[in-house]
């Protein structure tokens, strides 16, 4: 089995480099000024080069403008963009058309009726994010470190192309895989010290128990 790995909020080379060392597929940098782990598009820029030819550079941005994603796609390069806010159906279309880049867009998943929201979207995006609900109180959409009743997703037809995150870590992933059958796995705060500083000792931990699990 196949499974992508994405390690997101990254924002510094030592924390880049051994996510790579460790088979990462995708690194991802945040692009939301509420985020502790918000980067601007310069600072992206002169870390994306590290995963050059080794794994996809995904920008995750929250109902970012043209102006802004314009800005992102030509000074960080991304190779995926993944929208994590209420971007409708058509506007993700727009996004994929003025980029020419592939699209991950985000749903928060809580209860079953949730999943029904990507109807619309299929054909339109190229994958799809499933993320708990943020929590009271969180300004974030995602990075929440929570996760979801993970046996919602055996509802989705097998042909639906998924990313799982929510509050995964070295300690549950096994749990997830025994009940969901993602396409690849993403994850930020579960390999953090602090919010927005990323532990090198728990990405190998985070490798390691996947490893063990599939
Ligand atoms: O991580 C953030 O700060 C963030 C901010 C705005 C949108 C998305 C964000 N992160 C996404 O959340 C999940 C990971 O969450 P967790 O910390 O592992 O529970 C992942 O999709 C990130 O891209």
């Amino acid at each position: 089995m196949t499974l992508d790995i994405k390690i997101c909020g990254l924002k510094s080379r030592e924390a880049i480099a051994t996510a790579l060392e460790e088979g990462a597929s995708h690194i991802g940098f945040i692009f939301f000024e509420k985020s502790p782990r918000h980067l601007e598009p310069a600072e992206a820029g002169l870390l994306r080069d590290a995963a050059s030819g080794k794994a996809k550079v995904v920008a995750v941005t929250v109902d970012a403008d043209n102006a802004a994603l314009d800005e992102i796609v030509s000074v960080v390069r991304p190779d995926m963009l993944q929208l994590h806010g209420r971007e409708t159906p058509e506007r993700v279309e727009e996004v994929r058309q003025r980029y020419n880049l592939p699209v991950m867009k985000a749903f928060a998943v809580r209860e079953a009726g949730d999943l029904d929201k990507i109807e619309p979207y299929k054909g339109v995006a190229d994958r799809f994010l499933f993320d708990a609900k943020a929590p009271k109180g969180s300004e974030l959409p995602g990075g929440n470190g929570v996760s979801f009743d993970w046996t919602l997703l055996a509802r989705l037809d097998e042909s639906v192309d998924y990313m799982l995150s929510g509050g995964l870590n070295a300690g549950n992933i096994a749990d997830a895989l025994a009940v969901a059958n993602p396409a690849g796995l993403d994850i930020s705060s579960g390999v953090e010290d602090a919010p927005g500083v990323k532990s090198q000792q728990k990405i190998r931990e985070f490798f390691r128990a996947v490893r063990a699990a599939v």
